[in-house]
């Protein structure tokens, strides 16, 4: 049999999952990008062509849709769709979070489900990769409502999840308080008290110290590293930061703990900009307890403005954290960060800046760390849970939070190691996607053809 060349085989793959799932560009986008990255790799293991690794790979093993039927406060029955995407368990169960958001569709959850498998490998823990969610919109809806959406949504999850099968976490609109009322459903009916099924818990019933904390946190070790490596770092740097939600939040509240300032937060109606520097525990008040706006912070804090609409990337600033969600950093953007001398762009979202975006900021030479690498302080924590409550032993703060912060260096450490193996180092994206890749693939190799 004569193998195609590297390149010939990747054109080959991208054609035809682009046939095969035409009318699912987030999923496109998420799949080009790694492939984009591999050709030095399938250049040093032809076993991966032959074995038809990529083929399999960037098909889900299993895709799941379901109707959640449930009855708001007015007693109107309400229908949305839910989705569970269990894409590769060749490391471990599949494990990754679940997004209540209006956008979400097939596409997005796949192009998520596809991340995860990368960012879980680059973790080095044992998890393989999913994702799920529903277009279900929590804004404006009560705690009751929420709860009975929960519900249904797990009568019909319960079925496909498990400890040892897979292990959904939180996402966009999926917080404590939605883990919360998920798990409940998933124990009155199992009749079980696993907790190894769900991440994210609450710290008083199986939740892990930190995992609200990680995925932001984590955001900014990565940062922390690539900023050293160079021999520069955050301490003394201004920064921006887009999002309002768990992620922005833990961020911000970490770059002010190494002694950063950031300056903005937003949420799709605005950002607002804190000259004196973001007040997180007023932040938290605002998004956590009151569940408001964020143009609600502008109004309680005098140092603080309020743009409505516009671009968060417009801020001038040193060090910027993309923390809302995808595709939200753009070419204009980009050029904008550019002009203002941005010295590092750190995604803490997934797939937030666009490709021809990532290509300005790295031709630019800007440092850019892809989130499949920056933010996968989050899934390791969530790892670390799942030992927890296996062991049913419990750690205190301080471990948690030094074992996120080697993981992130091992992960920096990874994935720079891989940019300069395969030649460009340096480049993050390449770096994140092939030492992800070659861990799945070997794995996948071993286990033979399924
Ligand atoms: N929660 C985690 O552990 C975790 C882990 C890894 C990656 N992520 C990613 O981080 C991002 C944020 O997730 P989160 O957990 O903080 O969710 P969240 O629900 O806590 O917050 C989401 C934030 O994004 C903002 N947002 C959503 N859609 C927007 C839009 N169209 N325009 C502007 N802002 C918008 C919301 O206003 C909110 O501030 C997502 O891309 C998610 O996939 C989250």
């Amino acid at each position: 049999m004569t193998l195609p060349t590297p390149e010939a085989h990747l054109r080959d793959v991208s054609r035809v999952v682009g046939q095969r799932s035409a009318g699912e560009p987030e999923f496109l986008q998420a799949v080009r990008e790694v492939l984009e990255s591999l050709a030095p790799v399938l250049a040093e293991h032809p076993e991966f062509v032959e074995g038809g690794i990529l083929e399999r790979l960037v098909e889900p093993e299993r895709q799941l849709i379901f109707r959640v039927p449930w009855t708001d406060d007015e007693g109107l029955v309400r229908v949305n769709r839910g989705y569970r995407v269990q894409f590769n368990s060749a490391l471990g169960p599949y494990k990754g979070g679940l997004r209540f958001h209006p956008s979400v569709n097939l596409s997005v959850i796949k192009f998520l489900g596809f991340e995860q498998i990368f960012k879980n490998a680059l973790t080095s823990q044992r998890i393989g990769g999913g994702k799920g969610g529903s277009d279900f919109d929590p804004s404006g809806r009560s705690d009751a409502e929420v709860m009975r959406f929960c519900q249904s949504f797990m009568t019909e999850l319960v079925h496909h999840i498990g400890e040892h099968t897979d292990i959904p976490a939180g996402d966009i609109g999926v917080g404590a308080r939605e883990i919360g009322y998920l798990f409940g459903q998933y124990r009155r009916i199992t009749q079980r008290y696993e907790a190894g099924v769900l991440t994210g818990k609450g710290v008083g019933w199986g939740g892990a110290e930190v995992r609200t904390e990680a995925t932001g946190y984590g955001a900014v070790f990565f940062a922390e590293e690539m900023l050293l490596r160079v021999g520069e770092g955050i301490e003394g740097r201004r920064a921006i930061v887009s999002g309002s939600g768990n992620v922005a939040t833990y961020a911000i509240e970490k770059i002010q703990q190494l002694g950063g300032t950031a300056v903005t937060a937003s949420d799709s109606g605005g950002y607002i900009v804190d000259e004196a520097g973001i007040d997180v525990e007023l932040l938290k008040q605002v998004k956590e307890v009151e569940r408001a706006r964020i143009s609600r912070y502008a109004e309680l804090r005098p140092s603080a403005r309020f743009v409505a609409g516009g671009s968060v990337w417009d801020v001038p600033a040193e060090l910027a954290f993309p923390c809302a969600t995808q595709n939200e950093l753009g070419e204009a953007g980009a050029r904008a960060l550019i002009a203002n001398g941005v010295r590092a762009v750190v995604e803490g979202a997934n797939m937030p800046t666009t490709p021809a975006a990532v290509e300005l900021l790295q031709d630019a030479g800007v440092l850019f760390a892809p989130g499949k690498a920056a933010n996968a302080g989050g899934v390791a924590t969530s790892a670390l849970e799942m030992s927890q409550n296996a062991a049913r032993s419990r750690w205190d703060r301080d471990k948690s939070e030094t074992r996120l912060h080697d993981i992130m260096r091992e992960v920096h450490g990874a994935t720079y190691a891989a940019s300069e193996r395969y030649g460009r180092p340096g480049d993050y994206v390449l770096g994140a996607n092939s030492a992800g890749f070659v861990r799945v693939a070997q794995a996948m190799l071993e286990q033979g053809v399924i």
